[in-house]
């Protein structure tokens, strides 16, 4: 997906993939990551999730990134938090106390845009329709910066398996093996969960949602 299709989709208002509440899977597996509060989380491809809100009620550090500055701005005001608003090169950032969202291109958003905004260790990251946002082709280069930026920090992944013959995605399908495939090698990798998604992808195929649970590998 280039940046084109995203930005029409904000600007179109057409994004089923957000959530009115937090994601239940969130809420359910977020202990497995153990973190405490004031401890920091990494949100790829956030956009106005209500999963920052939910992370941020649990005394967490939340550091999101967007491409869409429609969302970035959509999320603070839905919030009701007014954001100090930092140019750096290619990505903006927006910050207001405990969350920092980074308005650009994930793959350019590097450390030292981390350290300009005083992001100190990050202790986890949290995956929720980023991966399999993201066609095949893409992920590999995905996985490996976000496992670089966030120093092998322990992640929550939630991802889909349907038969993508049935229907296009995105969302797509990343099943166990293609996890296997862009995390083993870094990765010890749990499964939580592998649930069936409520009424199908869409309404048109059987799909399973998994929670997955990825620790560093010493
Ligand atoms: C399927 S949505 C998921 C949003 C959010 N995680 C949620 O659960 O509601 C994928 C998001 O990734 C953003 N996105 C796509 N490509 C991106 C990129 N290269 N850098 C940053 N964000 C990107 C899109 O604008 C979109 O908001």
């Amino acid at each position: 997906m280039d940046h084109a299709f995203w930005h029409s989709r904000w600007q179109n208002q057409q994004i089923g993939f957000h959530l009115d509440q937090a994601n239940p899977l969130l809420v359910s597996h977020f202990h497995h990551l153990a973190l405490t509060a004031g401890q920091c989380i990494f949100v790829p491809l956030c956009g106005k999730s209500l999963d920052i809100p939910w992370l941020l009620d649990q005394g967490l550090q939340v550091v999101g990134i967007e491409l869409s500055p429609l969302a970035v701005k959509a999320l603070f005001q839905e919030l009701a938090l007014t954001p100090e608003v930092e140019e750096m090169g290619a990505i903006t950032c927006y910050r207001a106390g405990p969350l920092t969202v980074f308005n650009g291109d994930f793959f350019a958003l590097s450390q030292t845009q981390l350290k300009q905004a005083q992001v100190g260790q990050i202790d986890a990251a949290y995956d929720r329709a980023a991966l399999v946002a993201l066609p095949a082709d893409m992920r590999p280069r995905y996985s490996q910066h976000l496992t670089a930026l966030t120093a092998h920090a322990k992640q929550l992944l939630v991802s889909f398996d349907y038969d993508q013959s049935l229907q296009a995605g995105p969302p797509f399908s990343v099943d166990s093996q293609a996890v296997q495939q862009l995390y083993g090698k870094d990765f010890k990798l749990s499964l939580l969960a592998d649930v069936p998604l409520a009424g199908g992808l869409k309404g048109k195929c059987p799909a399973q949602e998994q929670v997955w649970l990825l620790q560093a590998l010493s």
